[in-house]
């Protein structure tokens, strides 16, 4: 594999001529005639982990005033404007590790807000085509959800297509896409699929050309890494299956950030495009009334549906009224909002504290009545 290839393969939109097919990038590179593009593929506060093809990983080091913290005024610079996942930089030799010397200017940025008192952006993946949307056609099958997701795509100069799994699994997939008429009339791509079948999955193939990023996102459970599987054709991912011992959902995925596919594309998989982090404001409840209104019928309030007797939950599961997986989640996702919950409410009694009477002015304006 040439190196050119081995960049196309993680990514990098090769024209025919050898060159990017982006003009910015060829500028830079000709400003830089020393320095070679490499993809970042993790991000750590001492420096970044890069490739430059399939199955490469080594840290550069940053610019220096990537290192200097952000609220370093002069010189600083804001955390979005520095190299993050699936960024393009130039990195030259340099004594001892080799040295970012330039970061290519983004064909896309995947932002979300995050959770805090202090509004802040969060940039999860940088120079990604296509977001797929992923959503089960299944129990899981929520179009305000998928609607969630595209707000947090658009605008990120990625294209969104709407991915709905388990096709096999379900009677009425047109009535499903009806639901869904009014993202067809925005003119965003809809696909339902059996994610377990490469001919059903091969319906994305439009969107997985030779030099093209892509990023999975959904719920768990949505079928993310069956479709992963099955776009690479090997068995490479743990799908999940229930977590009996480990039902409080530690992930079972082994974590890769970039993974070439057969097609010439690849696939950029972080934590934070995988889910949507809870912000600890959601409503599980909600998304699982069903399993609510079984747990309420449960012999103890506090029952938690492990062997407690007159369990209703574990009745209804071994009954085949209740799929193990969807209760799985309803662990997982319960404690994610829990755990986000408490973290939200220890940062707003913290700002409270600063807040106090008592203290001296901070000479910003005074908005303790004010809303947040
Ligand atoms: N029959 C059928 N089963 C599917 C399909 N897609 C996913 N599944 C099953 O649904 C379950 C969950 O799928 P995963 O691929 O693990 O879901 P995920 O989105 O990767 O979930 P997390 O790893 O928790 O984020 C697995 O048992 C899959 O085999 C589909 O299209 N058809
Ligand atoms: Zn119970």
């Amino acid at each position: 594999m040439t190196p050119e290839l081995a960049l196309q393969a993680i990514g990098w939109p090769l024209d025919d001529d050898g060159q990017p097919a982006v003009a910015e990038w060829r500028e830079a590179l000709l400003q830089h005639p020393d320095a070679r593009p490499v993809r970042v593929i993790e991000q750590h506060r001492s420096g970044y982990v890069v490739a430059d093809g399939p199955d490469t990983g080594f840290t550069v080091e940053s610019l220096p005033e990537w290192q200097r913290p952000p609220s370093y005024k002069k010189g600083g610079v804001p955390p979005e404007q520095r190299a993050a996942v699936g960024d393009w930089v130039l990195i030259e030799p340099a004594t001892g590790k080799d040295q970012i010397v330039a970061l290519l200017p983004r064909r896309s940025a995947i932002k979300r807000g995050a959770a805090g008192e202090h509004y802040r952006q969060q940039l999860i993946a940088a120079n990604v085509d296509t977001v797929f949307v992923v959503c089960g056609l299944d129990a899981d099958f929520n179009p305000r959800r998928i609607e969630r997701y595209l707000l947090l795509v658009q605008g990120s100069g990625a294209e969104p297509v709407v991915v709905l799994t388990k096709s096999d699994q379900v009677d009425d997939v047109p009535g499903s896409l009806a639901a869904l008429v009014e993202l067809a009339a925005q003119d965003i791509a809809v696909r339902a699929v059996n994610a377990r079948d490469p001919d059903s999955v091969a319906a994305l193939k439009p969107w997985l050309r030779p030099g093209r990023t892509a990023v999975l996102v959904g719920s768990s459970g949505a079928g993310k890494s069956t479709l992963t599987n099955t776009l690479l054709g090997i068995e490479r991912m743990k799908t999940g299956e229930v977590r009996e011992s480990d039902a409080r959902g530690r992930h079972t995925t082994t974590h890769r950030a970039l993974i070439p596919l057969p097609t010439g594309a690849c696939l950029i998989d972080t934590p934070g495009m995988r889910e949507l982090k809870p912000t600890g404001e959601e409503d599980v409840a909600e998304n699982f009334s069903d399993v609510e209104a079984l747990a309420a019928e449960c012999r103890f309030r506090d029952c938690r549906h492990l062997k407690e007797p007159g369990c209703a939950v574990r009745a209804a599961i071994e009954g085949g009224r209740l799929d193990p997986q969807r209760f799985a989640n309803y662990l997982k996702l319960g404690d994610e909002v829990a755990g986000a919950a408490d973290r939200l409410a220890h940062r707003r009694a913290q700002s409270v504290d600063k807040k106090a009477p008592g203290k001296p002015p901070t000479g910003k304006p005074d908005n303790r009545n004010g809303k947040r």
